[in-house]
């Protein structure tokens, strides 16, 4: 495999450049915590087959690795970085931050986890550890819990990689995660990105204590756009922080708010729009034509510390993306072949494709009237399984986060 000796080892300007680097999870422990009491809580709409959840992820894995993509896996740089006793400290530390804990239970489980190996210490952070597996620390707090309540919560949405960081340019964007079983996933790509001697001097943006935005909600439209939804998870108050922050390091000319239904089924901006090509979407179309965008610019100059933005009226969100980018048109594949095609394979992310290069795009088998009509727009479909994969809500887009892709040129 060869990168472009020009071009940053991580890097990402576009939602289609070739794919270089992803960083994964394979699926492990923590979907075995699933049980029909808590997998409304922990964002599941049933209980994956564990066994066979793996194999759809190791084939999904292999279809990138044959394409000469480089795939890490987000539990193995976090066992390399938890090497490193400042990283376990930290990791220990906010990890045993919540206030359910109890002073008792918590100087007990501060000491069991330093104990811990790195493989171990992974294991605990991420698939949690149940009140009725500790064998210290007993008291008042441990005795009023139910035995099956968490201490620590397992992590089953780690799948999901793409939400919890985003790769703009050559920065890391540490997102802001809405919800309360998700919200501890970013503590743990802070460290690797922060922590890991791979990505040693890589500048980070945002954070997992700033406003909420979600990687789902982020889409790289082509150098210097992004398109962020403002839904269910990322927040107005979150897209204007990240506005900001991505004018301030030059990473980008415009930001398009986009404001999306605030429902299970448009969770995310990629769960209705994903780019296949420079110019090319495949797109919820029962969404299409009331989707608008505010295109946000720096009115202040470059460098004034009191950054002022101009916020534009809503436009069709097509016409403002091709506008931003800089194109005639940003063109649409629909979803599905009729009504409720679309809005069965649009719930089943037909839409939440990965690109691998301009035409090329990972996407779920099942949908085949999006596939269809993908290549009938001459975009070739690479198709996984992901019959259990899916049950968390998410597809190759939303497993994936894109660490380096090849840039694209400007204009
Ligand atoms: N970008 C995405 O749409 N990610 C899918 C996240 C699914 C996860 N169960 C969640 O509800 O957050």
């Amino acid at each position: 495999m060869s990168t472009p000796t020009d071009a940053p080892r991580h890097f990402a300007d576009s939602e289609v450049g070739r794919l270089r680097t992803v960083m994964l999870h394979r699926p492990g422990d923590e979907l075995r915590r699933l049980t029909p009491r808590n997998n409304d809580r922990l964002l599941f709409d049933g209980l994956p087959w564990v066994s066979r959840a793996q194999e759809e992820h190791d084939a999904f894995a292999e279809a990138l690795r044959a394409r000469d993509v480089e795939v890490l896996y987000l539990t193995e740089l976090l066992t390399e970085t938890l090497a490193s006793e400042s990283a376990r400290l930290h990791a220990i530390t906010s990890a045993l931050a919540g206030l359910h804990l109890g002073d008792t239970l918590r100087t007990y489980l501060a000491a069991f986890l330093t104990e811990a190996s790195p493989e171990e210490l992974t294991s605990y952070l991420t698939a949690g550890i149940r009140n009725d597996e500790v064998r210290g620390g007993h008291g008042l707090v441990t005795a009023l819990l139910d035995p099956h309540d968490f201490l620590i919560d397992p992590l089953p949405n780690l799948l999901f990689t793409r939400d919890s960081s985003v790769w703009v340019g050559d920065r890391v964007a540490i997102t802001s995660l809405a919800m309360p079983a998700r919200a501890r996933e970013t503590q743990l790509t802070e460290l690797i990105y922060t922590q890991h001697p791979r990505f040693a001097g890589s500048r980070t943006l945002h954070g997992w204590q700033s406003e909420h935005v979600e990687g789902g909600d982020v889409l790289l439209l082509g150098p210097g756009v992004i398109a962020v939804g403002v839904g269910e998870r990322t927040t107005p108050a979150g897209v204007e922080r990240f506005a900001r922050q991505v004018f301030h390091a030059g990473l980008a000319h415009t930001v398009l708010a986009v404001p999306i239904a605030q429902e299970r089924a448009t969770m995310h901006l990629d769960t209705i729009c994903t780019l296949v090509d420079v110019d090319q979407v495949v797109m919820y179309p029962n969404v299409a034509d009331s989707l608008q965008a505010h295109a946000v610019t720096l009115a202040s100059e470059p460098g004034d510390p009191d950054m002022v933005l101009a916020v534009a009226p809503a436009e069709p969100f097509l016409e403002a993306a091709a506008k931003a980018m800089g194109i005639e048109a940003l063109r649409r594949i629909d979803t599905g072949l009729d009504p409720v095609t679309a809005e069965r394979e649009q719930w089943d992310d037909g839409n939440n494709t990965l690109a691998l290069a301009p035409r090329v795009a990972v996407a779920y088998e099942r949908n085949d009237g999006t596939n269809d009509r993908l290549e009938e727009a001459g975009i070739e479909v690479v198709r996984i399984a992901g019959s259990e994969l899916g049950s968390g809500r998410g597809g190759p887009r939303c497993m994936s986060c894109p660490i380096s892709r090849d840039p694209l040129t400007a204009g």
